[in-house]
């Protein structure tokens, strides 16, 4: 029997995932580290204990594995999308990794368009300039830490560090490079244009790759450290989104993908290079060769719920924080939340709104702010569907990937919420599976994607909107969508009470 593994490097932890040929998830091993907040609207991590999580989880998931490990063909990788790793000439790290929800950098997003005009940008990138994109981050250790700029060969995102670390050798590759606002999307190639204007020295940009294409053997360390042959290739990999889509199948017109982790992304198939979202969603290159998706983004998904059990029930696992979920009725007994716990980016590009809960009373029970958390993020997807729905995009069916998918009530709150009929996969860790998916390919296994996505991806359960509760929904939706509005000044206001 061949193997192949597939690493997730999340943002709330490291997934990795052992399958075999026969598309059977063998062994999961998952370690979780943490984020660093020293600031407002900062957000960390140490890229050392990327590594360090990693390696051990491979090195237990090795210890488990009875087979011969020569089996184990290939490896290859998913990771959190946008966040800046700067390395000096002979690869050391030279700061904390700025990550994807850190949105100090409001002032470079205004710098970017000064220089380069918003047209030009949307032209060549196909994005707007966003705080948690790769290019405002490099721009603003540029200004605010030129020892660290100065010093700077190489800037790198998450899992394009985490292989580097693993073979000796630098790649970036499209789908993750596309997040970074210093990709030609269409031409798939660094920006020159961009980089000239901006002050970036076009070779700190890694040289790209295909997601699927072999960048090397693992070096002879690793394989040491985690008892791997020093055979296993190892292929590119994609941004986890991609990886995710491609886990779930989402491999033709028509496909949509709800993933729930930290972050909550609501994906849909493009074939063409040349639409125009004006920025109102993000368009980036797929892992499949040579096509794209376009995505809405709710920051804090995942993390609204992960925030309220550490803060409120540290004790309890979600299992146990989600019991009689099903018991509240849709509303949450009257009570709304909208999830800016760290701001937002679809459909308001917003990095100073705060989250609120509106309508709390004497009778809320704990499990009514949980309701309302799950409510409020999966209303907060909506408003990606819908302007997925406005573009022409037809949205009936959708996988649903992530944390999120792990429990059937929230799963059929979402079917309720996006009026379509929902679709759980066996497995929830979609971008894990789509990595592994890349290595077989990679391994030559399959002679397309689709061919192993048929073999490694296997759905489980469907659930049906509830058309009684659909009604309901679109009414609390309504009163959602005006949360934003009517909190807006009083956030922008309550800015100088936050802690700096
Ligand atoms: N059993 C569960 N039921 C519902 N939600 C869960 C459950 N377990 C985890 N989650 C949610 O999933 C999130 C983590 O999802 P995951 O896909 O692992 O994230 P990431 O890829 O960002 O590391 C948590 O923040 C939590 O909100
Ligand atoms: O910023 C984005 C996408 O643009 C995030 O989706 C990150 O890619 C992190 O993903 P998770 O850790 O939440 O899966």
């Amino acid at each position: 029997m061949k193997y192949v593994i597939g690493i997730d490097l999340g943002t709330s932890a490291v997934k990795v995932l052992l399958m075999n040929e026969n598309g059977k998830v063998c062994n999961e091993v998952l370690k979780a580290y943490h984020l660093i907040h020293e600031k407002s609207g900062y957000s960390e991590q140490d890229p050392k204990e990327w590594i360090d999580k990693t390696i051990s989880a491979l090195s237990e998931l090795v210890n488990n594995f009875d087979g011969d490990i020569n089996n184990i063909q290939g490896i290859s990788f998913s990771g959190q999308m946008h966040g800046l790793v700067l390395l000096d000439k002979v690869g050391n790290v030279l700061r904390n990794a700025i990550l994807w929800n850190d949105t100090r950098t409001t002032e470079q997003c205004r710098q970017i368009y000064d220089v380069l005009g918003k047209e030009r940008l949307l032209n060549i990138t196909k994005n707007l300039a966003l705080e948690g994109f790769t290019l405002p981050k490099l721009l603003w250790v540029k200004q605010y830490e030129p020892e660290i700029f100065e010093k700077t060969a190489m800037f790198m995102l998450p899992k394009d560090y985490l292989r580097y670390k693993m073979t000796g050798n630098i790649y970036s590759e499209y789908s993750d490079a596309a997040g970074t606002l210093m990709l030609d999307i269409a031409e798939k190639r660094w920006s020159e244009e961009i980089c000239d204007l901006l002050g970036i020295d076009l070779s700190i940009c890694p040289p790209l790759s295909a997601s699927h294409q072999y960048v090397g053997t693992i070096s002879k360390d690793i394989a040491d450290l985690t008892g791997l042959a020093i055979t296993t290739k190892v292929f590119a990999g994609g941004a986890d989104n991609a990886c995710g889509a491609i886990g779930s199948g989402i491999l033709s017109e028509g496909k949509t993908l709800c993933s729930i982790g930290t972050s909550g992304v609501i994906l849909s198939y493009e074939k063409r290079n040349n639409l125009d979202f004006s920025g109102r969603v993000h368009y980036f290159n797929h892992a499949d060769e040579n096509t794209f998706y376009v995505m809405g983004v709710t920051l804090a998904a995942g993390y609204s719920l992960s925030w309220f059990k550490d803060e409120f029930a540290k004790n309890e696992n979600f299992e146990e924080l989600l019991e009689g979920l099903d018991s509240v009725p849709i509303g949450s007994n009257g009570l709304l939340f909208t999830p800016y716990l760290v701001g937002e980016r679809t459909p308001h590009a917003d990095a100073d709104i705060r989250g609120s809960f509106i309508g709390i009373q004497g009778s809320h029970k704990k499990i009514d702010f949980v309701r309302a958390i799950i409510e409020g993020i999966t209303l907060s997807l909506n408003e990606s569907i819908e302007i997925l729905r406005e573009s022409g995009k037809k949205i009936d069916t959708i996988i649903s990937i992530g944390g999120g998918a792990k429990n059937d009530v929230w799963l059929q709150i979402q079917a309720d919420i996006f009026n379509a009929k929902v679709i759980k996969l066996t497995s929830e860790q979609g971008p894990a599976v789509g990595a592994a998916i890349l290595a077989a390919y990679g391994c030559g296994w399959y002679n397309s994607l689709d061919e192993c996505v048929d073999v490694f991806t296997v759905e489980e359960k469907s659930f049906l909107p509830i058309p009684e509760n659909v009604k309901k929904y679109k009414e609390l939706f309504k009163l959602y969508k005006n949360v934003y509005r009517q909190t807006k000044s009083l956030n922008e206001e309550l800015k100088k009470f936050r802690k700096n």
